[in-house]
């Protein structure tokens, strides 16, 4: 029959992907020995970005690149958990949006911490009990999370990556939509669905909470509630959906930040993050960006924060194109340096994709 002989066809092709994954694993094994006696970073950026890069130029389909991308995410977060015990902290519970952000970036074989505070985050990898960690920055449709941009003004972690999810909103219960009465989700994630409960939630009380997942937990214990978090959660939690998609812009994404030790090495498409003060004088501000111009120097974003030293005193958080390493970057910073009260390069690492 000839589906048997298909099916025959890929058995023996699968006994070959098999046998070629453990080749390709064994020599993980031996760069895992070599990083070992150099002291080199397990998690390389811009090597997984090399990758993906290389694995989309060979892919000449039908496969589509989403799955072979897919793919070698699983392949390349298998080799992490075997060169080490390769450990991530995010922001918890399980089936947040970090969550989700933590996965996409490690995949399923590497080991994840839970924690219910961004600066619980930062202290696991501060402290070693992580690897590395992942925090929410920027949300599209509310901006920044405040609390990731004041812990970076003090720790001596470094950004070694980013990774921007789209961010789908889901109305979960298990009781029917006209008897909910009472919404619980975070105050953020209201913010991002405020004109779709205004117009199909009108008069139920919102809740906020710590998380979305502790949202999930109250809607299914409290009678007459729902709960907005991700579709992850309703499989998680095994709670129905009662609208999809309840986000009031579409194409609703959140920048989440890997920290650690270490920044990446340069790739070519990199990103640089710093963080400066400048002094309280006329034109300060301007006289410290107008070094990004002189080198031409795009710069991506700009975020001013209050310092908690001093009363109104700023922190400005800024992005810009390029890595440390290149000369002309390097350049800026050292002449940006001159107009600071503090300058700090918070990470150098691989631009992602919107
Ligand atoms: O090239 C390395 O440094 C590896 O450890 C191998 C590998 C891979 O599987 O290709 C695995 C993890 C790193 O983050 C990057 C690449």
């Amino acid at each position: 029959m000839n589906l048997d002989h298909l099916r025959n066809e890929i058995d023996s092709l699968d006994s070959e992907i098999v046998k070629l994954l453990n080749k390709r694993i064994n020599v993980v094994l031996e760069i895992g020995e070599e990083k070992k006696k150099a002291g080199a970073e397990v998690y390389v950026p811009s090597r997984e970005r090399a990758v993906f890069e290389k694995i989309k130029a060979l892919n000449q389909g039908p496969l589509p690149d989403e799955a072979a991308h897919a793919i070698y995410r699983e392949i390349m977060s298998a080799a992490l958990a075997l060169e080490t015990e390769m450990k991530i902290a995010y922001l918890g519970p399980e089936a947040t949006f970090t969550h989700q952000a933590a996965r996409n970036k490690f995949g399923v074989s590497v080991d994840y911490i839970s924690t219910s505070t961004i600066s619980e985050v930062f202290n696991c990898v501060q402290n070693r009990t992580a690897d590395y960690g992942v925090v929410p920055v920027e949300n599209s449709t509310e901006g920044a999370v405040t609390h990731t941009f004041d812990q970076f003004a003090t720790t001596p972690l470094k950004i070694c990556a980013e990774i921007y999810l789209p961010i789908s909103l889901t109305l979960l219960s298990n009781q029917p939509s006209n008897e909910i009465n009472l919404i619980f989700s975070k105050q953020e994630v209201f913010g991002q669905c405020r004109s779709w409960l205004t117009a199909n939630m009108p008069n139920v009380k919102l809740s906020p909470v710590e998380s979305t997942t502790k949202a999930v937990q109250l809607a299914i214990e409290t009678p007459g509630a729902a709960a907005i978090a991700s579709v992850m959660a309703s499989d998680m939690y095994n709670v129905d959906v009662l609208a999809e998609n309840i986000q009031d812009m579409q194409g609703n994404t959140t920048r989440f930040l890997i920290i650690g030790q270490e920044y990446s090495a340069p790739t070519g498409a990199d990103k640089t993050s710093i963080v400066f003060g400048v002094k309280h004088k006329v034109g300060a501000l301007y006289d410290a960006l107008s070094v990004f111009k002189a080198d031409n120097i795009n710069m991506t974003k700009i975020e001013s924060r209050p310092s908690r030293n001093k009363a109104w005193e700023y922190y400005f958080f800024v992005d810009i194109d390029g890595h440390a390493d290149d000369p002309e970057v390097a350049r800026a910073l050292d002449e940006l340096q001159e107009h600071c009260t503090l300058m700090t390069v918070l990470g150098s690492y691989p631009k992602a994709e919107t």
